[in-house]
């Protein structure tokens, strides 16, 4: 299997997602360029950005890593939110993004659009590389048959069927190493160090690192959440 350049840029490295809701202190594309340009300095091999202003606001900024780009839109009557549709998928492209990633699972999505479709719409249509967003081991290998470039492990604990935990999806990570002959980035609760490198271990090409590093509430919560549990404020010094 030949692994396109930009692919082979990300080999061994962090990725980290640089994302921020509306109303969260961080939103903005502002601040976003600045969390991407740090993920530069500290030695990152990719970006992963949600929306197309951020893309293009990242692209212009950050010129030396590749730049993953995804759009999270809510459509009634589907579940399907990570660039669901060929009109996000080719409005990322447009914006800049180097890689779209997708939600690859086969659930139904808006305007009865098919999974099938958008992929080779956009192989025969342009240059960009497609990532894909999966749950399980069997929406990895349908991914990779499609003719994906890389499967992500982001959607294990977001569908109603994939199993919920706290720490990453190791053995999703480890199935679809053995499995898919395409890279497989770990993504999804790599919150510290050396749950990157057990993901490594496990035969992951790359890791994608979100919340740790681009949501300091949500960080900040898991620290106060953590030291504020029965037994450990009496015994504080
Ligand atoms: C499930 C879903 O919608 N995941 C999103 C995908 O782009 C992001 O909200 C996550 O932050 C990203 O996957 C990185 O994961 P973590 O923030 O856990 O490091």
């Amino acid at each position: 299997m030949k692994i396109p350049l930009d692919l082979q840029r990300l080999r061994g490295g962090i990725i980290v997602s640089c994302q921020a809701y509306p109303g969260e202190p961080f939103y903005g594309s502002d601040i976003m360029v600045r969390f991407a340009k740090a993920a530069v300095e500290g030695g990152a091999v990719g970006i992963r950005a949600n929306s197309p202003q951020d893309i293009a606001e990242i692209k212009k900024a950050v010129r030396r890593i590749p730049l993953i780009g995804l759009w999270k839109r809510d459509y009634i009557g589907s579940d399907v939110y990570i660039t669901p549709v060929w009109s996000d998928v080719s409005t990322v492209i447009d914006a800049g993004a180097d890689m779209v990633a997708l939600d690859a699972t086969r659930r139904d999505r808006p305007n009865k659009e098919r999974l099938e479709d958008i992929v080779s719409r956009v192989k025969s249509e342009t240059q960009c590389l497609l990532m894909a967003d999966i749950s399980t081991v069997e929406e990895g290998l349908y991914a990779a048959q499609l003719g994906f470039d890389c499967v992500a492990t982001t959607l294990s604990g977001y569908t109603p069927y994939s199993p919920r935990q706290s720490e990453p999806d190791y053995a999703l990570v480890e199935a679809l190493a053995a499995q898919v002959q395409i890279p497989v980035i770990a993504e999804g609760r790599i919150l510290h160090p050396e749950q990157a490198r057990a993901c490594f271990a496990r035969g992951a090409y790359a890791v994608v690192v979100g919340t740790a590093i681009t949501r300091p509430h949500v960080m900040t919560r898991k620290f106060v959440e953590h030291v504020s549990s029965p037994g450990l404020r009496e015994s504080g010094r």
